[in-house]
């Protein structure tokens, strides 16, 4: 992605993508230039674009930006975090809860900055296996903690309102580095994301 200013990128593109929702729009037997649809490609391609910002955002910047040396050295968890990505193949979005836990090693991350990284993964063309690999590698090499666990539960549209037309399948995926690769730790973090307490 070329790092052109950000406002001119911004309205370039959201030009040439709107021009492309309009086209689709008659190619699907709508009439563009019906009242309710006047201003329909711009809105789709502002959306469309939001949803994928996190091409354009850098998460080890954002974790860099707020690293505190703290000698805490027990889990952190940050569970139920809203997740809103798009799937690759159909573009249809799959959505969930992200549940993320480190173990610092000599330095903590604000809290909020970890469900920024998430974002910046779901808000791109994505697979639920690939995101959860994406924030998984990013805060273990930035944070450089003991260890780091990520489990992402989701629904995918796509096998919902089309193909396979499942409602109620829900897809888990999950990655562990370091000290939650060792099963006490791992069954922990497991239990503290299924409890109710909060
Ligand atoms: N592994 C994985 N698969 C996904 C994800 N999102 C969507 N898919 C799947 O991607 C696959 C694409 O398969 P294709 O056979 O090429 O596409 P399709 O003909 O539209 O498949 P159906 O959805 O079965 O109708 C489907 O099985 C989807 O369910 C994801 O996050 N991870
Ligand atoms: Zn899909």
């Amino acid at each position: 992605m070329p790092y052109r200013h950000l406002e001119e990128y911004n309205i370039e593109v959201t030009r040439e993508v709107t021009d492309h929702y309009e086209r689709i729009l008659r190619e699907i037997g709508e009439d563009p230039a019906r009242e309710g649809l006047l201003k329909t490609p711009e809105r789709a391609a502002k959306a469309m674009l939001f949803l994928t910002q996190g091409y354009r955002q850098d998460a080890v910047e954002i974790l860099k930006g707020a690293m505190f040396r703290e000698s805490y050295s027990e889990m952190v968890l940050i569970k139920d975090i809203e997740v809103y990505s798009l799937c690759e193949h159909h573009m249809l979005p799959f959505y969930g809860k992200a549940h993320v836990a480190y173990i610092p090693d000599g330095h903590i991350v604000g809290l909020s900055k970890i469900p920024r990284v998430v974002d910046v993964f779901a808000r791109r063309l994505q697979v639920q296996e690939r995101l959860t690999d994406d924030i998984l590698e990013c805060i273990n090499t930035t944070l450089k903690p003991r260890g780091v666990a990520v489990v992402i539960e989701a629904a995918h549209m796509c096998m919902m309102m089309r193909g396979v037309q499942k409602q109620n399948s829900v897809t888990t995926t999950s990655g562990f580095r370091g000290q939650f690769e060792k099963s006490e730790t791992r069954n922990e973090f497991l239990k503290l994301i299924s409890s109710e307490l909060h």
